[in-house]
């Protein structure tokens, strides 16, 4: 049956007595209709849609049933999601957080469950200061090796989480849950080489992860004093040794460098537009027990070991390469010491209230030692001849020798190297062996 007038117009007073004897107005009404009806159709989705996106960006409502409206923030202008926490993972982080002294560093240390990161953090959590960890874990190299650090930390309380320094929404929902005295930064993608194979991932940590840190030092009330790794790397094609501080650093021989050279760079612009108080610790190829696989003393024990032939890098006209090796013990001290001696931020929520302490020491050994000699010393506390092949250096962003003078250091911090190459790697042997349960020589089979 076909619908009745009034059912098709059943609604305008006035009109309809007009539309219901015109054929063409009928159609022309119903033509009209329907295109309202998708015309609203169309506005309630694009409606819907629109409500969707802005939740999604700003997280500042509910999106699977989950409420998200805890903190909405801002970064640069840029609409952050929100950072979700529960009660017992805010309590864990206090927790971890809480100085175990009086007058006690709060700190939150980045790169936590990475060498140095970890070795400071046991440091400091030794002598009673309150700390938070955080690191993403990435697959730069053994991840096992990272869990097992963490697992170290936990073991003495210490926290850490797992997580991005880009994670901007995070390190906001920390700075307002903690009044951290202190940011030790030693998150980065770190390795010479590896910048050759995979550059972004050094500007994603080494350059956007320290503006994300820095923006949240700078935002926080009240802010914390920043100590930083910066890197040895930065004097690239330097001739003039031992490296000091005030020698130029603008020609890096690696995208690394250039990374780290561009922190010291947006270092400067933090303290002096915002009054952070900032550390930069130029780092001389450190080395020790739970040290990093890709490291050339790491991987020589390996190869060794198994049997394998070793890569030894020989500079121009045949020279050996070397580095002035530095044991990790030594820098933990440099960097405990950065911390002590940091004095304040000036500033408070992004605004500077008066000059704030930039400094940058080298924190190396004092004496180069060549690739060849450190190959001697691993056979002699691994007891196993190398079997070394001897290449030409590799374009491959390598320089041909570090050599720190640590005058500063040593002026404004006591810093004061005390392990030599033979020491330190005789402790690292021994951590390696047994950290991957190697047999001693007497009943290993080669
Ligand atoms: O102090 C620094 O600034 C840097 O120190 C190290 O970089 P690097 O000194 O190149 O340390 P290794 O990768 O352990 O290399 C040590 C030496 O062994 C040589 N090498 C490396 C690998 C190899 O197969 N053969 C070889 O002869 C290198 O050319 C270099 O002279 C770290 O890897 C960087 O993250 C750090 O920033």
């Amino acid at each position: 049956m076909a619908p009745s007038v009034q059912e098709d117009f059943p609604s305008t007073p006035g009109k309809g007595k007009m539309e219901r004897n015109n054929f063409f107005g009928r159609a022309a009404s119903r033509w009209h209709t329907s295109a309202s009806a998708k015309l609203f159709a169309l506005s309630v989705f694009l409606l819907v849609i629109t409500i969707f996106i802005c939740f999604r960006i700003t997280g500042n409502g509910m999106i699977d049933g989950y409420i998200t409206s805890a903190y909405s923030s801002t970064n640069g202008g840029t609409l952050l999601p929100a950072f979700k926490s529960d009660h017992a993972w805010d309590l864990k982080v206090a927790q971890s957080c809480t100085p175990e002294r009086e007058n006690g560093l709060v700190v939150l240390v980045t790169g936590a469950a990475g060498f140095v990161g970890s070795h400071v953090s046991l440091a400091l959590k030794k002598r009673g200061d309150g700390l938070v960890g955080i690191d993403n874990f990435n697959d730069y190299y053994e991840v096992s090796l990272k869990r097992a650090r963490q697992e170290l930390l936990l073991k003495q309380g210490i926290f850490v989480i797992e997580d991005d320094i880009n994670n901007a929404a995070l390190l906001k929902h920390l700075f307002v849950k903690v009044q951290f005295t202190h940011v030790m930064h030693l998150a980065a993608q770190a390795g010479v080489r590896y910048a050759m194979q995979n550059p972004m991932s050094y500007i994603h940590s080494n350059i956007a992860g320290l503006v994300t840190l820095f923006e949240a030092c700078k935002n926080a009330n009240p802010q914390p004093a920043v100590v930083w790794a910066s890197s040895s790397s930065v004097y690239g094609l330097n001739s003039k040794v031992p490296f000091s501080e005030a020698d130029r650093t603008d020609q890096p021989a690696s995208l690394y460098a250039a990374t780290k050279k561009a922190g010291e760079e947006l270092a400067h612009t933090y303290n002096h537009i915002y009054g952070l108080s900032i550390t930069g610790l130029r780092f001389f190829t450190v080395y020790g027990p739970w040290g990093r696989p890709d490291m050339a003393y790491f991987s020589f024990t390996r190869d060794i070991l198994k049997g394998k032939e070793i890569n030894i890098y020989k500079g121009q006209n045949d020279r050996d390469l070397a580095r002035d090796f530095t044991f990790i013990d030594d820098i933990v001290k440099g960097c405990v010491a950065s911390l002590d001696t940091a004095g304040r931020s000036t500033g408070s929520g992004g605004k500077k209230r008066g000059a704030a302490l930039f400094r940058t020491f080298n924190l190396g050994n004092t004496s180069p030692v060549s690739v060849p000699v450190l190959v001697e010393i691993l056979e002699k506390y691994l007891k196993v001849p190398a079997k070394k092949v001897f290449i030409k250096m590799p374009r491959n962003g390598d320089v041909p020798f570090t050599h720190a003078n640590v005058s500063l250091a040593q002026t404004q911090l006591g810093y004061k190297p005390t392990t030599n190459l033979d020491t330190g790697l005789k402790k690292f042997v021994t951590w390696y062996m047994k950290y991957y349960g190697v047999q001693s020589t007497k009943t290993r089979r080669l």
